[in-house]
C-alpha cells in the first residue's frame, strides 16, 4: 500500500500520520506515551487531567482521526482555519457599537455570521426595529458592517473618497477578481458623470438605436398567450443597449461581447461570494479552485480580443484628424475614456477590464429593475392601463418622435411606479456602502476607527412608516402624489438620491449611472406596454426575492405569459 508522511507537532514529539488512498492511520511516537500527555507536560493543565484521562481522550481522539478519509482531513482543517480566523481576525466597527444577530450570548459568531448569508434581510430589519437611532453591527463572514441611523448621512456625505470611500467598500475581492484597477483610478465613474449624464438625452436615443435593433431579435413577439423568460429578455436588451453607448458599432452587434458582458457579471458576483466566505489568508489558494473565477479570467480575454481593435480604430482616428481621409466613429464612451485616460488607464488589459466593469454595474441592476416592475405589474393588475395610457399620451404630445429631452421627464406614473418597485424590491439591502480609510469622530462624538465598514439599512429607511406611511402597501402613485401635492415636481424622482431613498447610493459617490438606469428602463417598459400584455401562468404569483448577503435578486426561475397586444 502507498504510503506518505505528514510531521506533525514541534520536534520533541515525532508524530506522523500514515496517508493511504481512503483512511488516515495515525502512528504516534512515543508508542506507549500519549501524545496528548507529552503535549501537555509541564503545562498547568496536568493538574486537572490525570494519566488515565488524557489516555482515554487520546483515544477518542486518534479513533476519530482514524476514521477520517484524507479528503474529511483536509476538509476538517480548512474548517478549523475558517472557524479560527474568523475569531481571530481584526474587524473594527463603530466605538460601542452593539453586535446584532446572535440568538443567545452563547451562540458562535459562525453560525450568526452563516445565517447572514440567506437571512440577511431578517438580521438588518431585527437591529433598524432595535436600534433605529444608534450604529449596530452585523456579522458577515469577511467583515463586520457598522449599519448608521440616516440621522448621520448629512455628515457622512460631505467626507471625501479619501476618507470614507464607496468604491473600497465595494464587495469584489479586488485582489482575485481583478478589479483592483477600480480602486486605483476613477475613470470608470468620471466618464459617467462627466460624459454620460450631463449628455443623458443624446446618449439615450443613441441607446434607443440599438433597442430598435434588437427588439425583433430579443423579445418574443407571440400573437397568443405564451411563457417567457423576461428577465433573459431584459439582460440581452440592456446589454445592447449599453454596448452601443460604451463602445459603439459594430462591438454592440457582436453576440461574442453581448453574452461575455452579461457573464462576466454573474461570474464576478460568484466569484466574490465565494471567496468572501474565505478569510483573506485562504484566498491564494481558494482562488484557484473557484470555477467561475476560471470563466472570469475567459471573459476578460475576450474583452481583451474585442476592446483591442476598437481602441486602435481611435488611435487611427484621432490621428486622421485635419486629413482627406479622416475617419468616421460613433461617439462612444470608450472614445472619451481613451481621451481623459492616463497612459496606464489607457493600456489594453486595463481598458477591457474596466469595460467589464461597467457592464457588471449597469446591466443586471437596470434589467433587474424592469423585469421587477413587470412582475409587479402582473401582481397588481390594474395599473397595466393608467401606465400605458401616460404612454400613449406622452407620445401624442411629442408627435411619435419619442426624443428623450421630451419623453424622459413626461413619464411621471411610470416614475413613480419605479420607485415603489424599487421599494419593494431593492437590488441590494445595505447602501450607501463605505469603508473608513482614516479614523473618523463624527460631531456627536461616535468613532469610527479606520477599517470600519459603514452602511445604512436603506430598505428599512424607505420601509419605515415615518418615511412611507402604511408601508405594506403597494402603491405605486405615492411620489407622484407627493410631488404635486407638495408642488415639489423636481422632488421625489427616481434615481434622486435622498435620505429617505438610498436605492442609487448617497451623496457625490451616489451611483453615477442613475439617471442613465432610469431613462433605460422607462424607454423599454413604453415600448412593452405599448405591444405586449403580461400575466403570471396559470397558478403562478409574484416571484419571492431571492437573498445572497445583502444582495438582493428576483427569483431567476419566474416566468411571465406575453402576447401580442390586441
Ligand atoms: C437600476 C439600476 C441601478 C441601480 C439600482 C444602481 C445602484 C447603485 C448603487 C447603490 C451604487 C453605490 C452608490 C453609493 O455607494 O453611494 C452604484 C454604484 C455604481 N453604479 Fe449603479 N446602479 C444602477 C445602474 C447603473 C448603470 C446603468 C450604470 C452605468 C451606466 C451604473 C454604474 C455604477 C458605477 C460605475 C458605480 C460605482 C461607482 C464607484 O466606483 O464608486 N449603475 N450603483
Amino acid at each position: 500500500m502507498e504510503t506518505s508522511r505528514l510531521l506533525f507537532g514541534d520536534g520533541s514529539m515525532l508524530s506522523y500520520l500514515h496517508l493511504n488512498s481512503s483512511h488516515i492511520n495515525l502512528n504516534f511516537l512515543p508508542k506507549n506515551g500519549s501524545i496528548l500527555s507529552s503535549l501537555y507536560q509541564n503545562r498547568p493543565y496536568t493538574q486537572f487531567l490525570d494519566q488515565e484521562n488524557l489516555i482515554l481522550i487520546e483515544s477518542i481522539a486518534t479513533g476519530f482521526l482514524n476514521s477520517l478519509t484524507y479528503s474529511q482531513f483536509i476538509g476538517i482543517l480548512f474548517c478549523a482555519g475558517i472557524f479560527f480566523s474568523q475569531i481571530l481576525s481584526k474587524r473594527p466597527k463603530v466605538v460601542n457599537a452593539p453586535y446584532h444577530g446572535y440568538r443567545s450570548r452563547f451562540e458562535p459568531t459562525f453560525f450568526v455570521q452563516s445565517r447572514y448569508v440567506l437571512n440577511a434581510k431578517n438580521i438588518i430589519a431585527s437591529g433598524y426595529k432595535k436600534y433605529k437611532d444608534t450604529p449596530f453591527v452585523i456579522r458577515r463572514y469577511d467583515t463586520d458592517i457598522s449599519v448608521l441611523p440616516k440621522k448621520y448621512l448629512d455628515e457622512i456625505r460631505l467626507y471625501p473618497v479619501a476618507k470614507l470611500s464607496g468604491v473600497k467598500a465595494q464587495n469584489l475581492v479586488n485582489k482575485y477578481t481583478y478589479t483592483t484597477l477600480m480602486i486605483e483610478s476613477n475613470l470608470h465613474f468620471r466618464v459617467l458623470q462627466n460624459k454620460l449624464t450631463p449628455n443623458l438625452t443624446t446618449y439615450l436615443d443613441i441607446a434607443k438605436e440599438e433597442l430598435e435593433y434588437g427588439w425583433p431579435i430579443d423579445v418574443a413577439q407571440p400573437e397568443e398567450w405564451t411563457e417567457v423568460d423576461i428577465q433573459d429578455m431584459m439582460r440581452m436588451l440592456v446589454a445592447r443597449m449599453s454596448a452601443k453607448i460604451f463602445l459603439g458599432y459594430p462591438a454592440c452587434r457582436d453576440e461574442e461581447w453581448l453574452r461575455t458582458s452579461i457573464d462576466f457579471s454573474i461570474n464576478m458576483f460568484a466569484t466574490a461570494f465565494m471567496l468572501r466566505m474565505f478569510p483573506p489568508w485562504m484566498h491564494p489558494v481558494v482562488a484557484h479552485l473557484v470555477p467561475t473565477r476560471y470563466r472570469l479570467k475567459k471573459n476578460l480575454r475576450t474583452a481583451r480580443k474585442i476592446i483591442g481593435p476598437l481602441m486602435e480604430k481611435h488611435q487611427k482616428a484621432l490621428a486622421s484628424k485635419g486629413t482627406d481621409d479622416e475617419i468616421e466613429e460613433d461617439d462612444t464612451l470608450l472614445n472619451w475614456m481613451m481621451d481623459n485616460g492616463n497612459e496606464k488607464e489607457n493600456k489594453l488589459p486595463e481598458m477591457a477590464a474596466r469595460q467589464s466593469v461597467l457592464t457588471l454595474a449597469s446591466i443586471h441592476t437596470t434589467s433587474m429593475g424592469i423585469a421587477n416592475m413587470l412582475f409587479d405589474l402582473c401582481a397588481h393588475p390594474k395599473w397595466f392601463e393608467p401606465l400605458r395610457q401616460e404612454v400613449i399620451e406622452v407620445l401624442a404630445e411629442t408627435k411619435g418622435q419619442m426624443k428623450a429631452k421630451e419623453w424622459l421627464p413626461r413619464l411621471e406614473k411610470m416614475d413613480s411606479f419605479f420607485v415603489e418597485s424599487q421599494r419593494f424590491n431593492p437590488p441590494i439591502l445595505l447602501a450607501p456602502q463605505r469603508l473608513a480609510v482614516v479614523d473618523i469622530t463624527l460631531k456627536d462624538g461616535t468613532r469610527i476607527p479606520k477599517g470600519t465598514r459603514l452602511a445604512c439599512a436603506n430598505s428599512e429607511i424607505l420601509n419605515d412608516p415615518s418615511v412611507t406611511p402604511n408601508p405594506e402597501a403597494f402603491d405605486p402613485m405615492r411620489s407622484y402624489r407627493k410631488r404635486h401635492e407638495t408642488g415639489e415636481l423636481n422632488k421625489h424622482l427616481a434615481g434622486q438620491p435622498d435620505k429617505d431613498n438610498l436605492s442609487f447610493g448617497h451623496g457625490k459617490q451616489a451611483c453615477p449611472g442613475r439617471y442613465f438606469a432610469v431613462g433605460e428602463i422607462k424607454m423599454i417598459l413604453a415600448r412593452l406596454l405599448l405591444e405586449f400584455e403580461f400575466k403570471y401562468p396559470e397558478g403562478k404569483s409574484r416571484p419571492k426575492n431571492f437573498y445572497a448577503d445583502e444582495n438582493v435578486f428576483p427569483d431567476p426561475r419566474a416566468r411571465l405569459m406575453m402576447r401580442k397586444r390586441r
